[in-house]
């Protein structure tokens, strides 16, 4: 089974390899919807793969680097497409959070991007 915790990110960026004019070269914001997965199987007593708090917990560290920050000043998001955010939280998340199995990134009501670990 799988669980999952929301999280929202209020962030600036731009993106510095898109074609010359386009839109996203521009500096701009989001409000990012951060979805972390986490997988595993469901301990008879408390009835839970895992306390979303300890999810939340987990990721503070995490969100407390991207909110209200412009994202292409922190190291290794230089081009801070979804893509690249989803691969950037999994690299940092994982460690500390090993049932980890999926990142969902919507950046904008329409777009976004799902991240396995692949
Ligand atoms: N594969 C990706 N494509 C784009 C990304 C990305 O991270 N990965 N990012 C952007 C821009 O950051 C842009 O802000 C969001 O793109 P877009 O969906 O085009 O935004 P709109 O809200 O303007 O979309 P409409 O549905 O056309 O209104 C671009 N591409
Ligand atoms: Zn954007």
């Amino acid at each position: 089974m799988e669980i999952y915790k929301k999280f929202s990110i209020e962030a600036a960026h731009r993106l510095p390899n898109v074609p010359e004019g386009h839109k996203c070269a521009r500096l701009h914001g989001h409000s990012f919807q951060i979805t972390i997965y986490v997988s595993g199987t469901v301990a008879p007593h408390t009835g839970w793969i895992m306390d979303f708090g300890d999810i939340k917990s987990a990721f503070q560290p995490i969100y407390a680097r991207l909110d209200h920050y412009y994202l292409n000043e922190i190291e290794g998001l230089d081009n801070p497409t979804s893509e690249n955010i989803a691969r950037w939280i999994w690299l940092h998340l994982k460690p500390v959070l090993p049932a980890l199995s999926k990142i969902v990134i919507e950046e904008t009501c329409t777009s976004g991007c799902v991240y396995t670990g692949d």
